[in-house]
């Protein structure tokens, strides 16, 4: 079996090798010449756990491509499905920009020779696919090409860090389609992936575009709505971490994504909660509790500044913090809507200087920040007479770093845990003063004025 995959970021490189991995013939195009380029060297464009020795494994075998030449990859060759796997930003309304999509599309229309299937797997608004059907039948028009064609809806769910173990073995598989033929291909191609139960789910082609849009909508809410309750723990007294075990262990509830932080970022959630919203706004509806999901993220993502600033009673200027951490989440190089990029804006804006250190994403975000902010070597040497900690990202070599050297190199002990990864008593216990997201704040300060 044949396919292209159109666009090699997070989702199509992860799309093409994970499908040649199954033995399926995949040639993955791209626009961005230098990217294919280091890709046919074995240079990866991203950061992704076990991505680089799959496609290396992959092209060895001649199973994987890269190109930038759609027309060859479609073309006579027997490709049975073409995915759309290009960038689907915000628009200035926050409405999703459709325009490297459809122009795919377009290339496609322009392009194609045999019946095949056209497959979005970019998140798109309900009605997409719709377009994309219309812009390939307007250029099959103006070729006076008679080829026959589908389009069908197969979102993508995997996680940035986690994305081969996410596509290899996923929850589900929601495929939308208008036909059998479609569903057959579809059906052939995804065979591979299902043999530990997990279910291949068919439906109409509006209800999977909404789908997706569903599935990351309940989780940025599921997130807000925990920061919400973090931030009335920390008010009332209440331990958050306390408050996670006793909800979470209620099945309907649930004990994954309830844990609460600075805020979530990334390339999806933001957008596609925005673009959700809009949506529904083109459309005569309002989505109440999105708005508020989204505002409640906004403020979320300045917890920690207002905590640093309350802390050292607005005298930040000239003060040099440590931060840990830079990417939007552990395991990835993506700096997209990253809650580090507010902090340390804001830290910025008062005359701080800031030292980071992230165990991937330094080059990254070099290219965002340029040398706004110093880096350090290592963790450590990001600490040397820093006035404050500052645990952005919880990569796992964050988690238990030796606080006696910890102590020795800053200059002030006091630690602010984006994450809540520390043991607040056992910080407090080594000298630090602690502040996590949610935690009993109150009791320790009454304790403290006693
Ligand atoms: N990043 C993620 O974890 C997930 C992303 N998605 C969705 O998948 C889509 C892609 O996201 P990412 O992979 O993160 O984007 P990305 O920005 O990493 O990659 C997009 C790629 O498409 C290429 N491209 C643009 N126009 C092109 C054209 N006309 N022909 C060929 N290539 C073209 C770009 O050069 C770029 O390499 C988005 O709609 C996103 O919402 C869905 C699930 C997970
Ligand atoms: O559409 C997408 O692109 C993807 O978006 C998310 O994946 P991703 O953004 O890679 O990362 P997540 O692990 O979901 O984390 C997103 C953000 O939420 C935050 N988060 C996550 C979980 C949690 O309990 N608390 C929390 O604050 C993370 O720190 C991060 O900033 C979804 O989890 C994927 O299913 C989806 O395919």
């Amino acid at each position: 079996m044949r396919i292209a995959v159109v666009g090699t970021g997070y989702v199509g490189l992860v799309t093409g090798t994970c499908f040649a991995e199954v033995g399926i013939d995949v040639t993955c195009i791209d626009i961005d010449e230098q990217k294919i380029e280091n890709l046919k060297k074995g240079i990866l464009p991203i950061y992704e756990p076990g991505l680089k020795e799959m496609v290396l494994r992959n092209t060895q075998k001649e199973r994987l491509s890269f190109s930038t030449d759609l027309a060859s990859s479609i073309q006579g060759c027997g490709c049975e499905a073409a995915f759309i796997a290009v960038g689907t930003p915000p628009g200035e309304d926050g409405s999703a920009d459709l325009k490297y999509v459809l122009a795919v599309a377009r290339e496609i229309g322009r392009n194609m020779t045999d019946y095949m299937v056209v497959v979005t797997k970019s998140t798109v608004p309900v009605g997409t696919a719709q377009k994309v059907r219309q812009a390939i039948e307007e250029e099959l028009e103006a070729r006076g090409a008679d080829i026959d064609f589908d389009v069908a809806s197969n979102p993508e769910f995997l996680k940035e860090g986690a994305a081969i173990e996410d596509f290899l073995k996923p929850d589900r598989i929601v495929v939308g389609v208008a036909s059998e033929r479609a569903e057959k291909v579809m059906n052939k191609l995804y065979k591979p992936f299902l043999m530990n139960g997990h279910p291949l789910i068919f439906m109409d082609i509006p209800s999977a575009e909404m789908t997706k849009y569903a599935a990351n909508a309940m989780l940025a809410t599921k997130i807000s709505f925990m920061n919400d309750i973090a931030n009335l723990c920390e008010i009332m007294g209440a331990d958050v971490n306390m408050v996670r075990k006793g909800i979470g262990s209620d099945a309907r509830i649930g004990n994954k994504f309830i844990y609460p932080g600075i805020g979530y970022g990334g390339s999806c959630f933001p957008k596609d909660v925005k673009a959700l919203i809009r949506t529904a706004a083109e459309n005569g509806y309002r989505m109440r509790v999105l708005q508020s999901v989204e505002e409640v993220n906004e403020s979320q993502k300045e917890v920690l500044f207002n905590k640093i600033d309350t802390h050292f009673k607005g005298d930040l200027a000239g003060r040099t913090f440590a931060l840990w951490g830079l990417s939007f989440k552990p395991k990835t190089d993506d700096m997209r809507e990253a809650p580090s990029l507010v902090i340390i804006q804001k830290l910025l804006e008062r005359g701080a200087k800031v030292r980071a250190y992230d165990p991937v994403a330094m080059e990254e975000a070099r290219r965002v920040l340029g040398e706004t902010i110093e880096y350090g070597k290592d963790e450590y040497e990001a600490l040397i007479d820093a006035d404050a900690l500052l645990l952005v990202t919880e990569w796992p070599e964050f988690r238990s770093p030796n606080f006696n050297v910890v102590s020795k190199l800053m200059k002030e002990r006091v630690v602010f845990d984006g994450r809540n990864i520390y043991d607040a008593a056992d910080l407090r216990e080594k000298g630090f003063t602690y502040y996590g997201i949610g935690l009993k704040q109150k009791e320790q300060q009454l304790k403290e004025t006693v």
